[in-house]
């Protein structure tokens, strides 16, 4: 390793046209931690991304991959797994990585036993799980210092989740520096630090306890969970219907019950801390 510092932004921006995608974002990654950064669609996090390894010119502000400029040099000693995992889809498992070891002049690693049934297989073949798991392998092949994983665990099962969480914090602990986008909010908790976008700027960032904060919700409890919703969403109260549970983050109780019994609607209400995706949901709205 001859850089702690692993990514850095200062000041990034970055416009389509008249649309500003990335906002003024200063940030960084150190070597050996995980950094997820957050947001709802279209917070900019992929712009970022691509800001970050290069593959993008900012308008304004610096960019450093392990404290040099994105150029070839210093993207060759980087992984990225795009949110399309950049495998060929029409070669194997085993061809994909022999490809890939060869660019960058790197020995064919091992496939894992989990992978081993199907290094025969077409990539386009595979189930998304296997595919994600393969495009890690190929990522990693080799041993980069930064790792940049873009929804690494979208659309797959719990256990290859995990799986793919256990090999985040095993390069990690070689001493990778990591960042890697989520939607998932229960992921948060295997980052060592979190980074919040909305609206294309960083809104928020520490731990889920810093993000959150003293942010507040109000459960609402009633059998007509449907009307409920229709009236507080009719209010223009931020209402977030989970299954059947109503929750309302950073709204005074009273605003709440005064607009459900104008509305005839019984129902019990109790405040309670709030989620991290419910402090999102507000800095959000708040941009
Ligand atoms: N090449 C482009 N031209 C025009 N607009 C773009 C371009 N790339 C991104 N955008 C816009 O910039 C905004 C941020 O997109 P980006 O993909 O960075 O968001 P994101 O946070 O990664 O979202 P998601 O979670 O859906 O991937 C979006 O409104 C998107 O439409």
């Amino acid at each position: 390793m001859t850089t702690d510092q692993a990514l850095r932004a200062q000041s990034v921006t970055r416009r389509f046209g008249d649309f500003t995608a990335v906002d003024a974002v200063s940030m960084e990654v150190s070597s050996g931690e995980v950094v997820g950064l957050l947001g709802a669609n279209g917070a900019g996090k992929t712009t970022l991304i691509r800001l970050l390894l290069g593959l993008l010119a900012p308008n304004e502000g610096r960019v450093e991959l392990l404290g040099g400029p994105p150029d070839r040099a210093h993207r060759a000693r980087m992984g990225y797994v795009p949110q399309n995992l950049g495998l060929y889809r029409d070669l194997t498992v085993a061809e994909n990585l022999a490809f890939s070891a060869d660019a960058y002049n790197a020995a064919v690693p091992e496939i894992p036993p989990s992978l081993r049934d199907a290094r025969n297989t077409l990539v386009g073949d595979l189930a998304l799980g296997a595919q994600r798991q393969a495009a890690f392998l190929v990522a990693l092949a080799h041993q980069p210092e930064v790792l940049v994983l873009d929804e690494p665990t979208s659309g797959v099962d719990a256990l290859s989740r995990a799986e793919l969480w256990d090999t985040i914090r095993a390069q990690a602990d070689d001493g990778v520096g990591v960042l890697v986008t989520t939607h998932y909010m229960e992921e948060a908790q295997h980052c060592d630090r979190l980074l919040l976008m909305a609206g294309g700027a960083l809104v928020a960032s520490g731990s889920e306890d810093d993000i959150v904060g003293d942010t507040r919700a109000v459960a609402v409890h009633t059998a007509d969970w449907a009307r409920t919703f229709a009236v507080l969403n009719a209010a223009d109260i931020p209402v977030i219907l989970d299954g059947r549970a109503i929750r309302v983050p950073d709204t005074d109780p009273a605003t709440i019950s005064s607009a459900l019994d104008d509305a005839g609607v019984e129902a019990e209400i109790r405040p309670v801390p709030a989620t991290i995706e419910e402090r999102m949901l507000v800095l959000a709205r708040s941009r």
